[in-house]
């Protein structure tokens, strides 16, 4: 845990709680980060890979992305370090939400992050009972499938819009790389096509295909609904190396999977004018400040990918309205809140001089701080 007491500081975490179980293996962790401006509220992550470090950054993310959108949520995040692909998958789901009861649903509300859908949500929301409530459960339980639906990847698109207007370029007609094509992934390519770019570049953990005419994402899009992520194998054609995508001819760029896939090096090089942050972290402060130099636009991570939090939102006050709120309703919303809050961010940070993540900050910090100063949360 040395590697988190590193990084706690004066807004989090509030709560490190790891848990285990010798019957199942389940290994996992809750990150609570900040809880000023509400109850900690974030995505479940499960990969074999995750750590406690990687969950306390993306935990930090959502206090942040809370008051990036101005929603009354803390920031939360869990992880299960486990393989998605696990024939155990649902009983280390369910030991690990057990082995959280004291924290699962008082203190904190699970929702979907990579390597869960709503089957999992599901699980979840069967093993609280009348305990209470997951998000991101299928519609036939009353929920807002929000990754079924791809709302975040649709405000990745909508944010990756609102940032070609605000550089001067047209998104249409625009050649577009996506690194990812899951959740995110797959639903900013076909919300980016249906805006009339060109998606150049798609990929997943097996290769990137890559076309500079542009793929068929409407083919891409039927495969994966009978294949899932295994479309970008079943499309045909040479594979790229992964990670070549992020570096391939194109205007905007959209990583759409792992944390801290573009570091000062990739940051240098890669082609695109904008890079619009569908996944969590893919930057880090050296890297925005490379790109920065470099004249490329960014729209920050929980500016862009905020869109999974707004259907989150409509989803926890579902809970407890006898009316469901209708997909059109949350798209809507997210479109107008991205689109605002991507124009503003890159305004500010035109107009002070400053990494468009640096603006993106100052205001939701402001806005974290308010929330612990009237609480008395801040140090005397
Ligand atoms: N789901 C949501 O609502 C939200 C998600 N996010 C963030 O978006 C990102 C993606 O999440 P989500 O789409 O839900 O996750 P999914 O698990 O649905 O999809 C992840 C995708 O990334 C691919 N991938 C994994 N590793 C690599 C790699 N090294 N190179 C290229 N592709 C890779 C996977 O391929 P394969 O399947 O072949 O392994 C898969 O296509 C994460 O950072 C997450 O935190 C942010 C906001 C909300
Ligand atoms: O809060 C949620 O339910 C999911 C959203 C999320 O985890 C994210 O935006 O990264």
């Amino acid at each position: 845990m040395s590697d988190v007491l590193a990084l706690m500081d004066e807004w989090g975490p509030e709560r490190v709680v790891c848990v285990s179980d010798s019957r199942t293996g389940m290994r996992g962790v809750l990150v609570i980060d900040n809880t000023a401006r509400g109850m900690g509220k974030g995505g479940m992550r499960m990969s074999a890979s995750v750590t406690v470090a990687e969950v306390a950054r993306l935990a930090r993310v959502m206090t942040y992305k809370w008051a990036g959108v101005d929603l009354f949520f803390g920031g939360a995040k869990a992880g299960i370090a486990a393989d998605p692909a696990s024939p155990d998958r649902e009983a280390i789901l369910r030991s690990f939400v057990r082995a959280l009861s004291q924290e699962i649903p008082r203190r904190y509300v699970a929702g979907l992050d990579m390597g869960l859908t709503e089957r999992d949500a599901a699980i979840v929301q069967d093993e609280l009972g009348d305990r209470g409530a997951a998000v991101g459960t299928p519609h036939a339980l009353g929920g807002m499938p929000y990754d079924e639906l791809g709302v975040t990847g649709y405000g990745v698109a909508e944010a990756a819009d609102a940032a070609a207007r605000h550089a001067g370029i047209a998104l249409a007609g625009a050649r577009v790389a996506v690194q990812g094509f899951g959740a995110v992934g797959h639903a900013a390519a076909r919300r980016l096509a249906e805006l009339g770019a060109t998606v150049v570049a798609v990929s997943t953990v097996h290769g990137a295909l890559h076309d500079p005419d542009g793929l068929d994402v409407d083919r891409l899009l039927a495969l994966r609904a009978e294949a899932g992520d295994a479309a970008v194998k079943e499309y045909g054609g040479p594979l790229l190396d992964v990670g070549a995508e992020l570096l391939v001819p194109a205007d905007v760029l959209v990583p759409a999977a792992l944390q801290d896939v573009i570091g000062e090096d990739v940051a240098s090089r890669l082609r695109a004018r904008i890079v619009v942050e569908g996944a969590n972290l893919p930057t880090g402060p050296a890297a925005q400040r490379v790109l920065a130099a470099r004249g490329v636009t960014v729209v920050p991570d929980f500016v862009a990918n905020a869109g999974g939090v707004v259907a989150a939102g409509f989803a926890m006050d579902a809970r407890y309205s006898a009316f469901r709120p209708e997909p059109e309703a949350v798209f809507s919303a997210v479109s107008a809140k991205l689109r605002e809050n991507t124009a503003t961010v890159l305004t500010a940070a035109r107009a002070q001089g400053t990494t468009t993540h640096q603006a993106a900050l100052a205001l939701a910090q402001r806005r974290v701080r308010a929330a612990m100063d009237l609480k008395g949360r801040l140090p005397h």
